[in-house]
C-alpha cells in the first residue's frame, strides 16, 4: 500500500499531481522505489558504471568481490555489470530487449532515450496481458497527450520535437516494429519518448556527480513548486521521496524540477523552456520581495564604475536580459543589473542556456564573474550566480590540487551560502558540500600537509577538531534526505566509526571542544579572501 496517490491537481494546467494519503514529518519517507522503473547511464558513464545499481565500480552485492571492476555484457559488450546478480536482474527485466539492437560495434552508443524506448517496448510486448502494474501506470503517464502542452512544446522548440519523432522512429525499428495488441505500437513509442524524456529526473552519484536519467511514473507525476514539500534523492539504485516539512494528509507532494536558489526571472525562464508552464508557486507569487531576487542596495545605487560596466554589457546580452529580468527591466538601473546577471551567469553555466559555457570558463573567468558581482556591492555571498560561481572555483582548485585554497572557498560557502540557500540542514545540496568540506579539511590534517596544519593552529584553529564536527554534523541531518543506508550514509558512517575509535576524550568533551572553536572557524572562513586564493 502506497502512502501516496496520483489524482487530479488543483494547480492551474497541473494535470495530475501527486497527494499525500497520510500525514507526514519532517525527514520521513514519503515514496521509494528499489530502483527508477526507467534508468539509463549517461554515455560516458557506459564503460565505468553499473548498468543496473549505478555504482562505481563494485557494489555491496554479495557476489562482488574487491577486486570486481564492472565487466561487460559479453554479447554486447556496451554495457557493464559490478555483479553476476545486477546483470542477471538486468537481463530479466530489461537488457534482453536491447541486447542485440545496441551490439553492432560499428554503430556508436545509442542516445539514452532511444534505449529506454526500445526496452519498453520489448517489456509491453512480453506482458501483453497487462501484469506489470509499473507499465500500466507508465502508459498512464501521459501529460504529453495534453493537446496544449504539446502545441506548447511544438511552438517552442520545433526542432526538438523533429528530434524526438526521428529518435522515437528509431527506437521502434530498433525494437522490430513490434505487435503489442491492436495497438499502434509507433504511436507509442512516440507517446513513451515526449512523455519520459520530457520528465526525466537527474540520477546523481555520491559526489553529486550526473550519472543518468531515471524515470518512475509515480515520482514523475509530482508537479514542480519553487518551494517543494519534499527532496527526491538517488540512493544508487533506490530512489527515495522525503519530507522536507511536515504534510498534512491530503496536500499535493510538490518536488523541484530546477534549480530553486535562482531568481524569479531564470526560474520562470527554465520552467517554460524545459516543462511549457508558468510556475505560480507562493514563491514566484513573492515577485522581486522574496530573498533570491533582493540585492544589497537599492538597484539605482550602483555606483558609477560599476554602471559604466552594466552600459557595455546591456549590448552584448540584449537577448538574454529578459531572462535575468530586474522587475520590469524597464528602467537603465534595472537593465545594468540584468546585464551583469546575465554576464556573470554565462559565465557560471548554470542556466541550461548556457550549459556549454560551463565547460570552458577559466578559473580566471570566474574570479572576474564574482569579482563584478561582489564588488559592484549589490550582490551578497547567497544571491546567484554568487554561489554558482564559488562551487565552479571550488572545483577547480580542487581539479588542481591547491587543496588550501579550495577549503577557504568551501568553509566560506558553508557559512555564507548553504544555511542561506538551504534552510533544512539535511537537503542534500547542504549534506554535499558539509561533506566534501569534511573530506577537504582531512586532506589538510593528513601527515603531509603537517606544516599548514600546524600553521592553522598556531592561528587559533585546530582543523582536527573542524573535521570532527563536520563528521558529526553530516552523520546528525544524513538521515533526513539520504537516509543511512546510502552510498553517502555508509561513507559518512564508516568516517564516524573512524572518529569514535580514534578519540581520545569523551563525547561530551569533543561536543565541547567543537562548540569552542566554532566561532574561530566561522571568523577564519568569514574573512577568507577567495577573491584572491
Ligand atoms: C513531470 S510532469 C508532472 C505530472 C503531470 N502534471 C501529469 O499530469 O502527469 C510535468 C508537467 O506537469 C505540469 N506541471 C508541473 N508542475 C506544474 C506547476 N507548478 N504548475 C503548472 N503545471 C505544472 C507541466 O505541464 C509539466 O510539463
Amino acid at each position: 500500500m502506497m502512502d501516496v496517490e496520483v489524482r487530479q491537481s488543483k494547480l492551474v494546467g497541473g494535470g495530475r499531481g501527486l497527494f499525500a494519503k497520510k500525514s507526514f514529518d519532517t525527514g520521513d519517507v514519503v515514496y521509494t522505489t528499489s530502483r527508477p522503473f526507467v534508468a539509463e547511464l549517461d554515455t560516458t558513464r557506459l564503460q565505468d558504471t553499473c548498468a543496473w545499481c549505478f555504482r562505481q565500480p563494485r557494489c555491496n552485492d554479495e557476489s562482488a568481490n574487491e577486486e570486481t571492476a564492472v565487466l561487460p555484457c559479453a554479447a554486447c559488450k556496451r554495457v557493464r555489470y559490478c555483479s553476476k546478480t545486477c546483470q542477471s536482474k538486468a537481463w530479466k527485466r530489461e537488457h534482453k530487449y536491447e541486447c542485440k539492437a545496441i551490439a553492432p560495434q560499428d554503430r556508436p552508443d545509442l542516445p539514452h532515450g532511444v534505449r529506454a524506448v526500445i526496452k519498453l517496448l520489448g517489456r509491453l510486448q512480453a506482458d501483453p496481458q497487462g501484469k506489470d502494474e509499473q507499465l500500466i501506470d507508465i502508459l498512464r503517464f501521459q501529460p504529453y497527450a495534453d493537446e496544449g502542452l504539446l502545441a506548447a512544446m511544438k511552438k517552442a522548440k520545433p526542432q526538438r520535437c523533429e528530434d524526438f519523432d526521428m529518435l522515437a522512429y528509431g527506437a521502434w525499428k530498433y525494437a522490430g516494429e513490434p505487435k503489442i495488441g491492436d495497438v499502434d505500437s509507433l504511436g507509442l513509442a512516440k507517446g513513451f519518448f515526449y512523455n519520459v524524456m520530457n520528465n526525466t529526473v537527474s540520477l546523481s552519484g555520491m559526489e553529486d556527480v550526473s550519472l543518468g536519467t531515471g524515470f518512475d511514473p509515480i515520482v514523475c507525476s509530482a508537479n514542480h513548486s519553487c518551494d517543494p514539500n519534499t527532496i527526491v534523492v538517488f540512493n544508487q539504485p533506490t530512489l527515495v521521496v522525503r519530507a522536507l516539512r511536515p504534510i498534512p494528509a491530503g496536500e499535493e507532494i510538490c518536488i523541484k524540477y530546477i534549480d530553486i536558489t535562482n531568481p524569479r526571472s531564470v526560474r520562470q525562464a527554465e520552467l517554460h523552456d524545459q516543462y511549457y508552464f508558468e510556475c505560480k508557486c507562493s514563491r514566484c507569487e513573492q515577485g522581486s520581495e522574496a530573498r533570491e531576487d533582493r540585492f544589497l542596495k537599492p538597484i539605482d545605487q550602483l555606483n558609477p564604475t560599476f554602471s559604466k560596466v552594466a552600459d557595455g554589457l546591456i549590448q552584448r546580452h540584449t537577448k538574454q536580459l529578459e531572462r535575468f529580468a530586474i522587475g520590469d527591466n524597464a528602467s537603465p538601473a534595472q537593465q545594468r543589473l540584468a546585464a551583469i546577471s546575465a554576464e556573470a551567469f554565462s559565465v557560471s553555466g548554470t542556466t541550461f542556456d548556457f550549459n556549454k559555457g560551463n565547460e570552458h570558463a577559466s578559473e580566471d573567468e570566474t574570479r572576474d564573474a564574482l569579482r563584478l558581482c561582489l564588488n559592484s556591492g549589490m550582490w551578497d555571498w547567497a544571491r546567484q550566480p554568487v554561489p554558482h560561481l564559488l562551487r565552479q572555483l571550488l572545483v577547480a582548485k580542487l581539479s588542481t590540487g591547491q587543496t588550501y585554497a579550495a577549503w577557504r572557498i568551501a568553509a566560506k560557502m558553508h557559512f555564507l551560502t548553504a544555511p542561506i540557500l538551504f534552510p533544512t540542514p539535511s537537503y542534500p545540496d547542504r549534506l554535499l558540500d558539509a561533506w566534501t568540506l569534511a573530506n577537504i579539511t582531512n586532506q589538510l590534517i593528513s601527515p603531509d600537509d603537517d606544516a599548514l596544519y600546524r600553521e592553522i593552529l598556531r592561528g587559533g584553529l585546530d582543523l582536527r577538531i573542524v573535521s570532527a564536527g563536520l563528521i558529526l554534523e553530516v552523520h546528525e541531518h544524513v538521515t533526513g534526505s539520504y537516509g543511512r543506508d546510502s552510498p553517502l550514509g555508509r561513507a559518512v558512517e564508516a568516517a564516524h566509526r573512524q572518529l569514535t575509535a580514534a578519540m581520545q576524550i569523551s563525547n561530551e568533551e569533543l561536543r565541547e571542544e567543537i562548540r569552542r572553536t566554532w566561532p574561530k572557524f566561522e571568523a577564519v572562513a568569514r574573512s577568507a579572501d577567495v577573491l584572491n586564493v
